[in-house]
This record gives structure tokens, sequence and C-alpha cells, in this order.
């Protein structure tokens, strides 16, 4: 597989990262105008580091657009008369609609939206796809590229907004959920590089947990929760607080401002 990635920043340079690790490539182009972020692998075999987007969708078969909203459209119209119907073009740029790509590079062009969050640069993304008409046929050609970095779900391109909170925006949102823990910790008496490792370690077990046994969150809640112990007074006190709505209510906010996102 031939593939470009055009807008190496923070999501770009995580894909690369992934992608680099697993050696899943024929070829790797990186290109950016600023390609500051990846020089790192400037070493690696068979990667291409530049600033010439239009070199690196000519020489690849797979493109994927990691630029923010407001650069993709003029670098989509940049590329468009490179881009032919054997690419399989995948975006990544938050609230940009499939429809928007088509209306620059074609209809009968294969696109495909992709949501990925930034643990994709160790092999723990959980990335949520959708594709147009055309790229229906190429989905499970991205689905195995993204299964190498982590965990795939195709989706209608209705929900992609959804996703993108629960999903992208949501590693911010679990990791405020640690820092929170870890200063919690350190109002009992750890150390700040203890009590980031308690923290840290509970939340993987966590996730491990439901991962591996397949249980709903209040089964495995039920079996910590001693009656009238320390767990259960903590927690209904977390929710007197609001634990619950305030999650809530904050994933709905980030769902209406991407919503309303000027692209
Ligand atoms: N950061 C995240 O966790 C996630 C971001 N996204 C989406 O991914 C997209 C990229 O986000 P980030 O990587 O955080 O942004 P970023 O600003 O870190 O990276 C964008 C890159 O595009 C480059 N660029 C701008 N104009 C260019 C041009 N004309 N030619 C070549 N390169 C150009 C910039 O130099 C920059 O390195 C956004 O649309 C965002 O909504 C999606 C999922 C997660
Ligand atoms: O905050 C944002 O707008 C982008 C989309 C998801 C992650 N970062």
């Amino acid at each position: 597989m031939k593939i470009a990635i055009i807008g190496t920043g923070n999501l770009g340079s995580a894909v690369a990262k992934g992608l680099i690790k697993n050696k899943t490539f024929s070829s790797l182009y990186l290109s950016d105008k600023n390609t500051g972020a990846v020089q790192q692998f400037n070493k690696e075999p068979y990667v291409t580091i530049t600033n010439k987007n239009t070199e690196a969708v000519e020489a690849s078969d797979i493109l994927i657009f990691a630029l923010q909203p407001r650069h993709i459209e003029s670098v989509l119209k940049e590329v468009a008369p490179s881009i032919t119907k054997e690419h399989v073009v995948l975006s990544v740029a938050a609230g940009y609609a499939i429809s928007k790509i088509e209306a620059i590079i074609g209809q009968d062009k294969n696109i495909i939206r992709v949501m990925p969050n930034t643990a994709i640069s160790i092999g723990k993304s959980m990335t949520c796809l959708a594709a147009n008409t055309s790229g229906e046929k190429k989905i499970d050609m991205a689905q195995d590229i993204f299964n190498q970095l982590g965990t795939t779900m195709v989706i209608p391109e209705e929900h992609i907004q959804a996703a993108t909170v629960i999903c992208a925006s949501g590693i911010a949102f679990w990791m405020r959920l640690i820092r929170a823990t870890t200063q919690g910790a350190i109002q009992l008496g750890f150390e700040a590089h203890e009590a980031h490792k308690l923290a840290v370690q509970t939340c993987y077990g966590s996730a491990s947990l439901l991962i591996e046994s397949g249980n709903h969150p209040e089964q495995e809640i039920d079996r910590v929760t001693t009656p009238s112990g320390c767990t259960i007074e903590g927690l209904n006190e977390m929710e007197h607080q609001g634990l619950s709505s305030s999650l809530i209510k904050g994933l709905v906010a980030s769902f209406e401002k991407i919503n309303h996102l000027k692209q």
C-alpha cells in the first residue's frame, strides 16, 4: 500500500507514528508545509518527507488528509487535478462533510471520513469510518489499515460528529478525569508521581475489565460497592455533585459546538 498523509500535525504525525510502528505500507509520504513534527521519521525506510502535496498524492494510492477544517478546502483544490478514481481519499477533518469533499474532487471518487483519536500513535485508537457511495467498496481496506492502529467501527456519516466528541475529544475528557483523580490522591497523601501511577493503572484496569469481560459498568461497580462501605459513599457524593450530569452536559456542549464549527 502506498500511503500519503497530507498534514502531519498532532493527528497526522500520530497516524504516521502508528503506521511506521506496524510497517504496513510499501511507501509513506508525509506532506506538510511545515514538516517539523515528522522530522524524527526522516531516516525510516520507504518514508518520504515533503512539502509538495501534489507529489505525495501522485506517488500514493491511499490519501489521508489530516488538515484543520479551515485548511482542507484549499489543499483539496490544490491536489484535485491529481486525484483519480483509483485513489482512496480519507479525511479526518472534524465537521467537514463528505458532500463538501465531493464538491471539490467529484462524487465519483472513493471518499471515506475517518475519525480516529490520538491513541492511534500507540495502536489503541477508537476509529469510526463513514464512506460515500463510491467509497463503500473501499471501506474494508480502510478498516484494515485502522484496525492495525486500534479498533474500528463503520457508522453512518450522520453519526460522525457524535463519534468525534465521544472518541476524539474523549481522549481529553478521560485525561481530565485521570488528572482529577491524581489531584484527589495527592490531597490524600500521595506524592504526585505515585498519584499519577495509581490513577492511570486504575483507569487502565477499569477499561480492561470491561473489554475482557464484556460486562456492563454497573456489574463491575456492584462488585466494588460494599454495603455501607466507602465506595458507595464516595460514588453517591460524586453523583450528588453532578458527576454523570456534568459529563453528559459536557458531551452535549461539545456536540453542539462541532455542529456549529465554521467550515
Ligand atoms: N487532534 C485530535 O485529537 C484530532 C483531530 N482531528 C482532526 O484532524 C485534523 C487535524 O488536526 P490536528 O492534527 O490537531 O491539527 P494540526 O494543526 O496539528 O495539523 C494540521 C497540519 O496541517 C498542516 N497544513 C496546513 N496547511 C497546509 C497546506 N496547505 N499544505 C500542507 N500542510 C498544511 C499544518 O502545518 C499542520 O501541521 C483537524 O481537522 C481535526 O479536526 C480528528 C480527530 C482527532
Ligand atoms: O477539538 C477539536 O475540534 C478537534 C476535533 C476532535 C479533536 N480535536
